[in-house]
Formats: structure tokens, sequence, C-alpha cells
């Protein structure tokens, strides 16, 4: 464990991306300030083009930043930039794997990148916690879009990093595996290893992370343990059971949806109103009530209200 507790501390983080042929510059982070404590799941959420990815690549050491103050581990980018380097691992989101290679060459050869001893690599327990010991020696082409995510989060424990980084780990996944992916990432993280995940399942993330930081246009709006942001958030949803009754005149700020099973979702903001004045106002309106039930906050909640442009 690092001195200060902290897996990752970015300061005044800047990142204006040179202008190419028409397009003008992009300042793609605009001053970014974040701290990631040591054995966390931390998640980096934000809508397309916040800048996730570009923050992420910066702390991998792939792409350059303008300006700012990147901390892996302990080690400063621009003093120690092999140890901060090594204290990283990164799953990206492409699917950049060597056709022509087994799942085992693939991780010898990143190993080999990494400049791990061959005393010291752990190949064949990485090829048996992504569940790819049966694959070891097929080419990775006619690996499944599935095994082949699996292999790119091989490939970043190679060199047994303290930090985990995963860019849309799930994307275009089906559910069986982003639960083993999920897995996996649990157990990594009881292990010891700090996770930095990218996600658009809200939900997701929901349950993952301890942390979260929702980033827009390049600032981080936002940065909280998942817990305190829920319970900040103003806005519930009262559900109904009912018939095809038409619904009546809400209260303003009330927005009605109908769901499955005869059932009406009524999200309000508990600050604006109490649920009471939606009841009288389905009762005033006919409607009949065979079941209510509140539902709190949840996480979509809140990115919407603040990225709501
Ligand atoms: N190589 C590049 N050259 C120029 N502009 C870029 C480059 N990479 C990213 N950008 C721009 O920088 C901004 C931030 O992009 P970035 O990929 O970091 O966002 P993101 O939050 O990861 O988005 P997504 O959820 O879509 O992956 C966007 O406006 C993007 O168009």
């Amino acid at each position: 464990m690092n001195e200060t507790q902290n897996a990752i501390e970015i300061t005044g983080l800047r990142k204006t991306y040179a202008a190419s042929g028409k397009a003008p510059p992009k300042e793609a982070l605009k001053g970014i300030d974040l701290t990631i404590p040591a054995g966390s799941i931390y998640g980096l959420l934000g809508p397309n083009g916040a800048g996730k990815s570009t923050t992420i690549n910066i702390m991998a050491g792939l792409v350059n930043k303008t300006a700012g103050n990147v901390v892996i581990w302990g080690f400063d980018q621009d003093v120690n930039p092999r140890n901060s380097r090594a204290a990283i691992g990164v799953m990206p989101q492409e699917l950049n794997i060597d056709p022509f290679l087994s799942p085992r060459a693939s991780l010898e050869v990143q190993a080999g990148l990494y400049g791990v001893p061959r005393s010291e690599r752990w190949t064949d327990e990485l090829l048996a916690l992504v569940g790819l010991s049966d694959q070891a020696e097929s080419y990775s082409r006619n690996l499944s879009g599935g095994m082949k995510r699996r292999l790119l989060l091989a490939k970043a424990l190679v060199h047994r990093p303290q930090v985990l980084v995963l860019d849309e780990p799930t994307a275009g996944v089906d559910i069986g595996l982003r639960e083993m992916l999920w897995q996996n990432v649990r157990r990594l993280n009881e292990l010891g290893m700090t996770v930095i995940l990218t996600t658009h399942y809200l939900e997701e993330a929901e349950q993952m992370c301890d942390r979260i930081a929702i980033i827009d246009r390049g600032e981080v709006l936002v940065e909280n343990s998942t817990e305190a942001l829920l319970a900040g958030a103003d806005g519930k949803t009262l559900v109904i059971a009912t018939d095809d009754t038409p619904l009546p005149a809400l209260p303003d700020g009330v927005t009605a949806e109908r769901r499955d099973a005869g059932r009406v979702a009524f999200s309000y903001a508990p600050s604006q109103m109490q649920p009471d004045a939606i009841i009288d106002a389905l009762r005033g309106g006919g409607l009949p009530i065979r079941d209510i039930a509140i539902e709190q906050p949840r996480l979509e909640d809140v990115f919407v209200e603040l990225t709501r442009h």
C-alpha cells in the first residue's frame, strides 16, 4: 500500500487535442481533479464525449496531457513514468487482439512487453481466472466476442497492476458474460486491486461502485460515495397498480409513465411535493388504486438531473 492510501491522484488535468484538417482544436478536459482511494471500485461516468476515455488514456500513459498532475500508486507520471505505468493495467474498449496468436501466446507477449520475468508470470492462473483454460491454444480469431473480452481482461493483468481500469467492459456483452465479468472484477477487488470503470449501464455502476464521479464536457460535475449520491437525489417514483382508466390532470412537475401489469409510475421531486398530492389527484379523477409503492432514487435519476443540457 502506498503512503497516501490513494490509488490515483489527479489535479488540474487538462487536455486539448490539436486541430486536424478542418477540425478545430478540441478541449476535452478542462481541469479535472480526482482522488481515487486504494481498494475502491470507482465509477467514472458521463455522457458520450464527456472525456472519460481521454482521462483513462492519460492515466495509462497512452495520451499526453496538456497540463496537470497525475499520480498513480504514489508515482508521479512525469517523475516516475515507468513505475506509474507498471502500477496500472487497462482493459480497452476496442477488441484489439492479434488474431493469429493463441490466448496463451497473447499473454506471454504482453508479459514480455511489460518486462515480467518468466518466473513471475502467471499465465495459467490468468487463463483459469477468466475461464479460457480450454481455449489456451486456439487461434484468438476463433474466440467468441465474449472470450475476446475476457482475454483483454487477462492481458490487462499480466504485470499484476495495483490499479485495473476497465473502459466500457460490458458494452454489447450478453447478460451471462456480464455477470461473469463482474464476478471477476469483484474477486480482483477482494484481492486488493483498485478498480476504475466506465460504463453506460448505470444500474451496473450503482451495484458495483463504492464511489462515482460524473463528468460532462471535460469537467467533474459531482464526486461522492454511491450512497451519498443517491441520498442527495431529488427524485422519487410513486407506483400504483390500477386499470386503464384515463389519467387525470396531475400536479405540476409530475410525469407519468405506464408500465406493464396495469401499473403506472409517477416521478416527482420530494423537495417540491409529498406523494399525497399525487394520490389526491388520482382519487379526484376516479382512478382505482389497487396497490401502491414508492421507489427510491436511482443513479439514473441523479445522472439525468446533472447532465440535462
Ligand atoms: N484523438 C482525438 N482527437 C480529437 N478529438 C478527440 C480525440 N479523442 C477524443 N476527442 C474528443 O474529445 C472529447 C472527449 O472524448 P472522450 O473519448 O474522452 O469521451 P468519452 O467520455 O470517453 O466518450 P464515450 O462515452 O463516447 O466514449 C470528445 O469531444 C471527442 O470528440
